[in-house]
């Protein structure tokens, strides 16, 4: 089975620290790089236009490399028969040297091209813009990872303008205003049809107004060695995006000898009487991802209840205390002999903050050795006790915050750096943390990260919190270490949820949907 690899996603300082690596280590030129990335997007181009000869295309280049990405491209496309008008903003001067060259071969082009379909125009002053002729399609060349602060006049308005035109924007590299490190807008930015990305995927064009301005993304392969990749994607601020082929390859078979035990039990703790449905939700998501028992332990008083509602998931009541909370000691005479039998523990879902409640959960976080998931009032009772994270987790707790729970855990944190944020945490309390979101981010142990790569605003509904925690838990319990099984819960989850969308919309979706179209995204897309 081939080696599926993960994409990795990059700062611009960990870019920039490829670029040189490749150069100064490796002797490519950065010329070449630049006509290898120019010529990669004159291809993605291409692609949009349908057909290039005869076609308009307007390029607007800053001076930086990015400008030069696009003369390569404009050179290109006029080599392939458009008509294409090259916008500069500065002197050729002003320019860097990758960029000047290119510009200077075009100024040569022009001059001896007696097509007539090749123009330069130097831009003083934004009037220049009203003579140009309505494009096919138009190129953002003005700033990619080299953008520092909010943009500066004229790029300004020229982005403005941009943002008015009718015809599909490339944008090279990363949406010109848009930060390739948070996805956060500085000023203004594109809104771009397509983004054609060097080299490798930036962290911004997956976070913040990354995924509403940048439209499709293609990444451009220039060049860059995949082991230099791996290593600048070590600097802190950078992650991983897992692929299909990759969860493919991490998702547990069942074998052809297995009965419901060695499938994996999990044993979920979960549900009060005021949440009936977290626990159904959570339970039978650990079932549908392929755990061959799930036994559901939630208070007695509420078993009769899920009872009506869970058919293949087996029931235990908890005894409680005259207070309403579970009762720890006499709860652990009922559990101990189920904590030796599962393989994996979910613990949290619905089961409310009574502190007799929170004071169980903890207890029996000390006292468990399985590989856990901790969700919802499971995490509300280590608020201020994350100490005991730090303790016991050890790699084997999965914790599955929302950003409200993650800041009742954490206090304040800054979370337009999530990447650093969720690597620091996950570090500090030696868990595999997951912070939901758009888009979710996984944080392992050592410190590797993953931005998910699936899921849609539908899954911005009740209960589908739960239903990953599922996922999680009926994963851990077939097998797959906890690490693993958040990103291909998350994986798997959101691409079930893209399917529902693809099919009905993003508005009418529930939770027990995603497990309702659950089967058929793993047959049809992971293979199982
Ligand atoms: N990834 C790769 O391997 C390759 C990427 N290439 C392209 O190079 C750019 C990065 O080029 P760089 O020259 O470092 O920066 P930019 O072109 O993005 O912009 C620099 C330019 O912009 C001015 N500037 C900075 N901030 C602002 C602002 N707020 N307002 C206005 N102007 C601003 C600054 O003064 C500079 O002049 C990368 O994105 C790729 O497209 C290589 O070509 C190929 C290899
Ligand atoms: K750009």
């Amino acid at each position: 089975m081939p080696e599926a690899l993960p994409e990795p996603v990059l700062t611009a300082r960990a870019m920039r620290e490829a670029d040189r690596r490749t150069i100064e280590e490796l002797g490519l030129p950065g010329r070449v790089l630049m006509e290898t990335a120019g010529r990669g997007a004159a291809d993605v181009a291409a692609r949009m236009l349908g057909t290039v000869a005869g076609r308009t295309v307007v390029c607007l280049c800053g001076r930086g490399n990015n400008g030069g990405d696009g003369f390569v491209l404009a050179r290109v496309l006029h080599a392939r028969g458009a008509r294409v008008h090259v916008v500069t903003l500065a002197d050729v001067s002003a320019m860097s040297d990758d960029a000047a060259a290119n510009y200077r071969l075009l100024e040569q082009l022009a001059a001896a091209d007696a097509s007539g379909r090749l123009h330069l125009h130097r831009l003083d002053a934004l009037v220049g813009l009203d003579h140009l002729p309505p494009a096919d399609l138009y190129v953002d060349a003005l700033l990619g990872t080299g953008l520092s602060s909010p943009l500066r006049s004229p790029i300004r308005e020229l982005v403005q303008w941009l943002n008015e035109r009718a015809a599909p924007v490339l944008a090279i590299d990363i949406p010109t205003g848009l930060d390739s490190d948070t996805g956060e807008v500085l000023g203004a930015a594109v809104a771009a049809t397509r983004t054609v990305t060097m080299g490798a995927l930036k962290v911004g064009l997956l976070l913040g107004e990354g995924p509403r301005l940048c439209g499709a993304i293609d990444v451009i392969e220039i060049g860059i060695p995949r082991h230099v990749l791996e290593q600048v994607a070590r600097q802190p601020g950078c992650a991983w995006r897992a692929t299909d082929a990759l969860i493919r390859q991490w998702l547990p078979r069942r074998a052809h000898d297995a009965h419901k035990y060695s499938a994996g039990m999990a044993l979920v703790v979960a549900g009060s009487r005021e949440f009936t449905g977290a626990p159904v939700m959570a339970a039978t998501a650990a079932a549908r991802i392929g755990a061959g028992y799930v036994l559901c332990a939630c208070p007695s008083d509420v078993r009769p209840i899920l009872a009506t509602k869970l058919t293949e998931v087996a029931l235990l009541g908890l005894p409680e205390t005259e207070r309403g909370g579970i009762d720890q000691e006499d709860a652990f005479d009922v559990l101990d002999g189920w904590l030796e039998r599962a393989r994996a523990l979910l613990v949290g879902p619905g089961l409310g903050r009574h502190p007799d409640t929170q004071r169980f959960v903890r207890a029996l976080l000390e006292r468990t050795q399985l590989p856990t998931v901790i969700d919802a009032d499971g995490l509300n009772a280590l608020v201020g006790f994350t100490d005991l994270i730090r303790e016991h987790a050890q790699g084997r707790w999965i914790l599955t915050p929302h950003t409200g729970e993650f800041r009742r855990l954490a206090g304040e944190v800054d979370l337009t750096r999530r990447i650093e944020v969720v690597q620091e945490y996950a570090r500090a309390w030696g868990c595999v943390l997951l912070l939901k979101g758009m888009p979710s981010v996984v944080g392992w142990p050592d410190g590797t990260v993953w931005i998910n790569a699936t899921g849609n605003p539908a899954l911005a509904t009740a209960g589908t919190g739960d239903v990953l925690a599922g996922l999680c838990v009926g994963l851990v319990a077939q097998g797959l270490p906890p690490a693993q099984a958040a990103v291909c819960a998350l994986h798997v989850g959101g691409a079930a949820a893209d399917r529902y969308a693809a099919h009905y919309g993003t508005a009418s979706m529930m939770a027990l949907d995603l497990l309702a179209h659950l089967p058929v995204v793993l047959r049809e897309r992971f293979d199982r």
